[in-house]
């Protein structure tokens, strides 16, 4: 198109504006690109004949795509304005001039790739520009074969006309691949197409019939074509001196059209030597498919182009389809007739059946499905109450405990639930370490049920064989856990207090259907007020814990202290591991709180009924027995207590040190009294702080022991807290989902046809970096200067960014605030309360918001 500039509306799409835009010399430019990046002959060809290059977009391409220092030889009807590092030649490509100017140019060189863009001037008619075109590209392919070294592309334009498929079998037989294909920069309303050719065959020589256009064009069949020998023209057939047929000497030969519908016979071949078809079938000569235009060709054969031989051979072919399904039809109807009757019969019977089995099928399928409902809610249930821990791993629930197995209404005393026990052999009863005249029996184990539920040592009901349904709730649960963790909306708190409310529901029901007297024998009150006995429940559940399990009274009168060491270890680690040192404050206090919440919980777990120590090992220490029973009572002494301690490395030491030495653990006691000691009332308080600190000899825990201790509180206390390695972990996976964002939007940038490599690049980059920041913009802020007003401010030199410009008064405000939000609550609380109202109320300005 050269010089044409007429540039109409539509001309200016979008690849007129990015060529525009990328210093591309046209929009065709764009099509080279897609055509290399589907096909990549551009990367490794050395040398480059770009036909009807002007303006030269095609070179830039080329140029930008092929290795450095390659050659990128254009060619046009006209100048083509210098691109750097390629020449360019003025040339018709189609005459013999062009050729030994290209092969100045290229010398000995062979040309891996060609490249064809032509198109001629036109303007006359539609088909008389696309055979000019067509025969524009049979002159490059001819080009092209001059200068293509073996295995080289060769690429071109062309129009789809009707010479089309003839250009498309030409480049055929030169090449071992040929791709036709339409790049996204070619208008869908253009015609044209491009034809990527891959693998030169280089023939030796070449029958100039396959690039004179005359004869390509030509309206003659393929078969004809097919003679034609590429790479030995000297082979072509030539036309056999055959002689007549046996009393057969003319040339015109008539065909009955039932030959060419009988299906054992190739058309085509009949095809050869025939001159006209007869019609001898009435069927098919009335058939509407048979259009005057078929008979019409009928007549004379030898005088049909391509498109009519076609359309004969697809009548053909119809034609013989028809008449099989006619044969076929009326073998049914006699055949049908005969056979109706039984068939019927029988088929009604079958079709009986098979609804039948049908229906039968469909039930089978409905119970099935409902089953696996039911089911699927049961675990659902299950798996919610083991969330709010309403029931623990293979708890039946209060729903399977019988009440003919434990009802408190039968059972008047200790004796006889002790007789209960024996007759019942369900119930596995295990008797107190102490044993003790009277009966302290501590139910471990429950058995409730022939389904195997047991108690276990905490009370909590547990099953013998771990089912599927249990492992899959048991995952479920630790999932569960951490949504209901997290989660406090609506629906997760109305679920909670669903299942809670059908939870107390059972309790309830279990509970009240015995009707139990008030004055029942096994009722007690919990609040224990007796001080004597409340002391000795301390010690006593002072002394069940673990670490004085294993003590003898009198084994380690003679431990060694470096024995002892390694016993404190073994024990500090198992402690440690037991939870006593709080894994997250490096404090025991909090366990113990959790500890001191938990006996909370479980306390209010029984009724009042359930006050008998229920086959708990935690059952408390017997403090006040009725009927024989252990009382678990209350003790808000220890719960204090147990508040108020604090355990440091030094005391978790010594701690365990007496738990594993009698003697050390006696020495301390010895040593807590003196023979000075009167245990006197009244007496000043300052004589009491001097007794505190000077009556009493000071213990000495050894270095090396509390060391272990601190190491270990040092190693929790480093650990951050939870909330924050939450929120951390949801931050990292915040990023990881914005990078997955980022890198499908960079996929579909890379993807983009319509960008240069340089823009893509830019809008990576881009996404990147906006994918890697938190979304907040950093501003500075700056201190306006006095006198200036913010606005009048210039940008600061050294700020970068985004910023803003403060009013001095308000950054001290500000730290003003700050300082006082860090002071809160300091002091005391009545004088605080009472100076906040005395204080004016801070004014909100502008300012202030401005934060
Ligand atoms: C569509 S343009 C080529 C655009 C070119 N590929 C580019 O990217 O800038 C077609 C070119 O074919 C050229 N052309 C047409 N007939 C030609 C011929 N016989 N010999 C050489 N060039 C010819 C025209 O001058 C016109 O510049």
């Amino acid at each position: 198109m050269g010089k044409k500039t007429k540039v109409g509306k539509q001309r200016k799409d979008k690849y007129y504006q990015l060529a525009k835009e990328t210093g591309y010399r046209s929009r065709a430019a764009f099509k080279l690109i897609q055509l290399n990046r589907k096909f990549g002959f551009l990367q490794k060809s050395r040398v480059c004949i770009d036909l009807c290059a002007a303006p030269g977009g095609w070179m830039q391409v080329a140029h930008q795509n092929m290795p450095v220092s390659s050659v990128v030889i254009g060619v046009d009807l006209f100048p083509i304005k210098p691109v750097p590092g390629c020449i360019g030649l003025t040339e018709d490509i189609t005459t013999e001039k062009c050729k030994s100017a290209i092969k100045k140019e290229i010398k000995t060189w062979k040309a891996d790739v060609v490249l064809h863009d032509g198109a001629p001037n036109v303007g006359l008619n539609w088909i008389h520009d696309a055979y000019q075109q067509a025969c524009l590209t049979l002159s490059a392919l001819k080009l092209a074969t001059n200068f293509l070294r073996e295995g080289g592309w060769f690429v071109t334009k062309v129009f789809r006309s009707k010479d089309y498929h003839a250009l498309l079998w030409v480049l055929k037989q030169f090449f071992k691949k040929v791709h036709a294909t339409k790049p996204q920069a070619s208008r869908n309303e253009s015609s044209e197409i491009f034809v990527v050719c891959q693998g030169y065959i280089a023939p030796d020589t070449i029958d100039p019939k396959f690039l004179d256009p005359k004869h390509v064009f030509e309206d003659l069949d393929i078969v004809k074509k097919q003679h034609m020998n590429i790479l030995h023209p000297e082979k072509q057939k030539k036309a056999k001196a055959e002689g007549y047929l046996e009393n057969d000497y003319t040339t015109h030969h008539k065909v009955m059209l039932s030959q060419f519908l009988n299906p054992d016979q190739d058309p085509i071949d009949l095809l050869q030597g025939c001159s006209e078809i007869v019609f001898d079938d009435k069927s098919v000569e009335e058939h509407p498919k048979t259009t005057a235009e078929i008979k019409e060709c009928c007549k004379d054969i030898k005088v049909l182009g391509r498109k009519d031989l076609k359309a004969l051979l697809s009548w053909f072919k119809q034609m013989k389809e028809w008449k099989a399904s006619q044969v076929v039809k009326t073998d049914e109807k006699e055949g049908s007739d005969d056979e109706t009757k039984v068939e019927e019969t029988e088929d009604n019977e079958e079709d009986g059946v098979d609804a039948e089995i049908a229906e039968l099928q469909d039930e089978e399928r409905r119970t099935s499905k409902r089953k696996r409902k039911q089911l699927n809610k049961q675990r659902q249930k299950l798996a919610e109450k083991m969330n709010l821990k309403m029931v623990l791993k293979g708890d039946g629930g209060p729903i399977l405990e019988s009440n003919d197995m434990f009802s408190l209404s039968d059972i008047k005393n200790a004796d006889e639930l002790a007789r209960m026990i024996d007759q019942q052999p369900d119930i596995v009863a295990e008797a107190s370490d102490d044993s003790d005249d009277e009966m302290k029996v501590k139910q471990k184990y429950v058995k409730y049920d022939t389904e195997s539920s047991k108690l276990d040592s905490s009370g909590l009901y547990y099953k013998d064989s771990d089912s599927e349904l249990e492992m899959e709730s048991d995952s479920d649960n630790e999932q569960d856990k951490e949504t209901l963790a997290f989660s406090d909306s609506d629906t997760e708190n109305k679920k909670v207090a669903k299942i809670t409310k059908q939870n107390t529901l059972l309790n309830s029901k279990v509970a009240k259907t015995p009707t139990i007297p008030k004055n029942h024998p096994l009722l007690t009150d919990l609040d224990d007020t007796d001080p004597v006995s409340r002391r000795s429940m301390k010690a006593e559940l002072w002394f069940q814990k673990d670490s004085f399990k294993d003590i003898d009274e009198d084994d380690d009168e003679g431990v060694d202290l470096d024995k002892l060491a390694e016993t404190y270890k073994e024990k500090g680690k198992k402690v440690a591991e037991d939870g006593l040192v709080d894994d997250k404050r490096g404090s025991l206090k909090r366990k113990l709180e959790d500890e001191s919440s938990d006996d909370d919980s479980s306390d209010s777990d029984y009724d009042v009924e359930d006050n008998v120590a229920p086959a708990t090992g935690k059952a408390g220490p017997d403090t006040s027995k009725k009927d024989g029973f252990e009382v678990v009572s209350q003790d808000p002494e220890l719960k204090r207590l147990k508040k108020t301690l604090k355990m440091d490395a030094e005391t978790l030491a010594l701690g365990t040190m007496i738990a594993t030495s009698k003697k050390f653990k006696r020495d301390l006691i010895d040593d807590a009294w003196n023979r000075y000691a009167f245990n006197d009332t009244n007496l000043p308080d300052w004589f009491v702080e001097d007794e505190k600190k000077h009556m009493k000899k000071p213990v000495v825990v050894p270095e090396k022991y509390t060391e272990e201790y601190k190491n270990r509180l040092q190693d929790i206390n480093a650990r951050p807290i939870k909330k924050v390695v939450e929120a951390k972990a949801r931050k990292k996976k915040r990023m990881i989902k914005k990078m997955e964002r980022a890198k499908k939007k960079v996929e579909a940038v890379m993807e983009n046809a319509d960008m240069s490599e340089r823009e893509k690049a830019q809008q990576i980059k881009t996404l990147y970096k906006k994918a890697q920041t938190d979304g907040k913009k950093k501003v500075t802020y700056v201190v306006a200067k006095k006198h200036t007003t913010a606005k009048r401010m210039k940008r600061p030199q050294g700020v970068k960014g985004h910023y803003k410009v403060v009013d001095p008064r308000m950054k001290k405000d500000l730290r003003a605030q700050k300082s006082k939000e860090k002071t809160k609550g300091r002091g005391k609380k009545g004088k605080s309360a009472k100076n906040n109202k005395s204080m004016p109320p801070k004014k909100k300005g502008k300012k202030a918001k401005a934060k």
